[in-house]
């Protein structure tokens, strides 16, 4: 951990493969950082080159606040003669390896699980923290929704946090004497070497479908992002698998890992079928056993199935674990259910892909009786992938019968911009049956004074968040929250 004396640079080094060191190994190391506004004395700066500016540039700053060593793929011009200088050929990469070693390995002290794929991430997590928890064991959850020890909950400001956040915390967890800890684990964290260096014993893939193009510019190399996660696991660890994705097979493609495979359709480790899903629960068998759950929706059986199976993986009682899963709710914003005393039945989801939004939706066409009608509010969010937004309105537009398009975290764009994109997507058939509202709360509250008893609303793309982005400044907005007040009024 860090201390008064910090860490022998040397030391910090020894998982970085060829680095060239200008100075002298042999000093302490007090902290890391990759921001030099974070520099103190003793510091060693990691220069990073980033989306927005270049690390390299704040390399004289950083030595002149007191940074002892400098972690860079290029040395700077000039170099101080009290400074370590170690030069790298990815920077990001060696910071990995830096910040498990400067926090003793932490990931080495845990049974490790990540979770990768567009969708299901923060639910698998979640529900394997749970899991793990009621069997009697102490844990650790690094979650988009929050990050967690045991119950101390630590706010989270990305999926998947930095290599030095992320190692501070996972620290925390073993020292708190957390035998599990469950991670969330997005594409730019893998692209962004977030989780080089890190010890995983099993490794779960959810599904892949369009996101994040934005970031990773195609289909092609946001899929071997994904694939990277499974490229890296030791070959102690597990690769669990949803084989009913057409890329479940390519993401285990080179990996040394275990593969194991989960299925609703085929044959595979851990075999699941939907016998009943209603808004009261889902019955499932799982590998030949009947079982109800509490969570409901097609996705969730995937979820619950890809739960078990890491489950039964580490060791754990089939039975034992299913008693447990039985049990558990749906993370914060993950198709939470309210009802109005008229019987509105109003849902708030985190839905923010296409897919997502499709098979929300059709979970709740499945659970209609007859004649409810379905509206919907959704938006998409700015400076984030442009693609989905037509997607997204044609897909709210097939399924529902009234749809209010809205702004979901315009950040920096103009929000009446990202509406006129969604409504590229609806085809004119349906131009009746949708309005555009800006005004967020307006929508929520429009979409709850049409709704009649039975009718079923949807709130997608916001889920947990509790704030509504606009031009840097987050303000205080919470879907459930304005919901609750919308079918009291
Ligand atoms: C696109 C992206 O991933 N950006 C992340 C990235 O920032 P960046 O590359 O833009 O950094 P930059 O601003 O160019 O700066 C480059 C370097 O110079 C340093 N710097 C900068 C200024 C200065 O004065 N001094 C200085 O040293 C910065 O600290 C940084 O190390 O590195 C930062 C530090 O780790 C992150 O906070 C930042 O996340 C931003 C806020 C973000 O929105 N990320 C999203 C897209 C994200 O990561 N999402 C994923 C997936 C979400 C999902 O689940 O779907 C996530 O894991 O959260
Ligand atoms: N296995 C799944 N397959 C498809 N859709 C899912 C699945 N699980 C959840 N969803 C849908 O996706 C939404 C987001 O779920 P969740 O938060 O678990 O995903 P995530 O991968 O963590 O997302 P993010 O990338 O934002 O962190 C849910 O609200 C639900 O609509
Ligand atoms: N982690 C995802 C969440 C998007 C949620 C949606 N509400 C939005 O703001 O687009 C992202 O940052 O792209
Ligand atoms: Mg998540």
């Amino acid at each position: 951990m860090e201390n008064n004396q910090g860490k022998l640079l040397s030391t910090l080094l020894s998982g970085v493969s060829s680095p060239t060191i200008t100075g002298s190994g042999d000093i302490h190391i007090l902290n890391i950082t990759m921001d030099s506004r974070r520099v103190t004395s003793g510091s060693l700066f990691v220069a990073l080159r980033g989306t927005q500016t270049d690390g390299h540039q704040y390399i004289g700053l950083a030595s002149e606040l007191g940074a002892s060593a400098i972690l860079c793929e290029e040395l700077p011009a000039e170099l101080k003669e009290t400074v370590v200088y170690i030069q790298v050929p990815d920077t990001a990469e060696a910071m990995g390896y830096i910040a498990s070693a400067f926090y003793d390995h932490p990931s080495q002290k845990l049974s490790l699980i990540g979770i990768t794929g567009t969708n299901g991430k923060t639910s698998v997590a979640t529900f394997l923290f749970q899991l793990f928890r009621a069997l009697g064991y102490r844990c650790g959850l690094l979650s988009t929704v929050q990050n967690q020890i045991e119950d101390e909950v630590i706010p989270a400001t990305h999926t998947t946090p930095d290599a030095i956040a992320l190692n501070a915390l996972l620290a925390k967890m073993a020292e708190r004497g957390c035998s599990h800890a469950f991670m969330e684990v997005s594409s730019h964290a893998v692209v962004q070497h977030r989780i080089s260096g890190l010890h995983f014993s099993g490794g779960i893939f959810t599904n892949i479908t369009h996101d994040h193009l934005d970031f990773h510019k195609t289909f092609d190399n946001y899929i071997k992002a994904k694939k990277g996660f499974f490229d890296m696991l030791p070959k102690s660890a597990f690769a669990l698998v949803n084989i009913d994705d057409r890329r479940g097979a390519v993401m285990v493609q080179n990996t040394r890992a275990a593969i194991e495979t989960y299925s609703l359709q085929t044959l595979a480790s851990f075999k699941g079928k939907i016998i009943s899903d209603t808004l009261a629960g889902m019955h499932m068998e799982v590998n030949n056993q009947e079982v109800w759950f509490r969570v409901i929706g097609k996705f969730n059986a995937y979820n619950l199935l890809s739960v078990y199976g890491a489950a039964v993986l580490m060791g754990e009682n089939p039975e034992a674990v299913l008693t447990e899963l039985s049990n558990l709710k749906s993370p914060p914003g993950r198709f939470e259910q309210f009802h109005s005393p008229e019987n509105i039945v109003a849902i708030v989801d985190y839905a923010h892909t296409p897919d997502a939004l499709e098979n929300v939706l059709e979970t709740i066409t499945h659970l209609r009786h007859g004649n409810e009608t379905v509206i919907t509010v959704v938006g998409c969010g700015g400076n984030r992938d442009a693609e989905k937004r037509p997607k997204m309105a044609a897909i709210a537009c097939k399924y529902s019968n009234r749809v209010i398009l809205t702004s979901d975290n315009p950040r920096y764009e103009d929000p009446l911009d990202i509406l006129q994109q969604m409504q590229k997507g609806i085809p004119p058939i349906d131009y009746k049956k949708t309005t555009v509202i800006p005004d967020r709360r307006e929508a929520i509250f429009k979409a709850c004074s049409e709704a009649k008893p039975e009718d079923i609303i949807l709130i997608a793309g916001k889920g947990h968040e509790n704030y509504q982005e606009i031009k840097g400044i987050k303000h205080h907005f919470d879907d459930k929250e304005v919901l609750r007040e919308a079918l009291e009024h």
